[in-house]
């Protein structure tokens, strides 16, 4: 005897052919800071695998995207590289800013103008209405650069704390280097922690494709609720 269709006996109006695949989330990460501080090479490093031979300053925006998986779901990461320079960043800067789930802010080690940059760009999210829930990190990068080194750790450190945010420092050209004290991919570790911070928060609810568009890769995401539990830090004056 022919053995019956488990789904069947639900009676449901699905059967296996008709339930739809599970959606996969993005994480809209936008990197941010001054002209030439390696956010095309942090980006590239972390969606490629390894540092571009050229770069070119950013026009506008440029978006990498890497697929990682988290605890078993498939996350798209989306990080959007955006123009240090402000004649490049002018016409586009709202769309920057339009359903971040998360903020990298990039410091070059080397240029200390770079990091008194930061206030500015901190700012600039203020403007654009980017709420303290919103996770954000500091990063400081070309620390294969060491004899160099402008910002030193304690003073980074302290910006970060008053700031809520995680600092880490790293290089895109060498991510392993030893002035950068660690073993694994530190450049992937750093995406890879925004990352698990997101998937750790409320879910995700993906907007709504009008009908008819199914198919289509327009998805947008927004965070859902919850103010408190989004700061990484535990300062009150965020
Ligand atoms: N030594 C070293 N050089 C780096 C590192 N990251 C980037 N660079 C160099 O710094 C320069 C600028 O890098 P980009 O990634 O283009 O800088 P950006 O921040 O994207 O610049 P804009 O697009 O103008 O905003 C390039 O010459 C890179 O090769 C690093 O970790 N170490």
């Amino acid at each position: 005897m022919a053995e019956r269709d488990p789904s069947a006996q639900f009676g449901g109006p699905f059967t296996n052919s008709t339930i739809p695949p599970p959606r996969t989330r993005i994480f809209k990460i936008i990197v941010i800071g001054d002209s030439g501080v390696g956010k095309t090479c942090l980006t590239y490093r972390f969606c490629a695998g390894k540092f571009p031979e050229k770069t070119e300053a950013t026009i506008g925006v440029d978006f990498r995207e890497k697929l990682v998986e988290i605890d078993g779901e498939s996350i798209k990461i989306q990080l959007w590289d955006t123009a240090g320079q402000e004649r490049f960043r002018k016409s586009m800067v709202q769309h920057y800013y339009r359903n971040v789930h998360a903020v990298v802010f990039i410091y070059d080690v080397t240029n200390h103008a770079s990091f008194r940059s930061l206030p500015a760009w901190i700012e600039e999210c203020k403007q654009h209405a980017l709420g303290s829930e919103v996770p954000r990190i500091l990063v400081g990068n070309k620390c294969d650069l060491q004899d160099s080194v402008q910002v030193g750790t304690d003073e980074a450190q302290h910006f970060a704390d008053a700031h809520c945010m995680p600092l880490f420092e790293t290089s895109a050209k060498s991510p392993n280097s030893p002035g950068t004290h660690h073993n694994s991919d530190h450049v992937e570790a750093i995406f890879m922690t925004v990352a698990h911070k997101l998937k750790s928060q409320k879910p995700l609810v993906l907007s709504q494709l009008p009908k008819g568009s199914e198919g289509t890769t327009a998805l947008t995401g927004r965070i859902e609720g919850d103010n408190t539990a989004a700061t990484w830090g535990s300062c009150g004056s965020c």
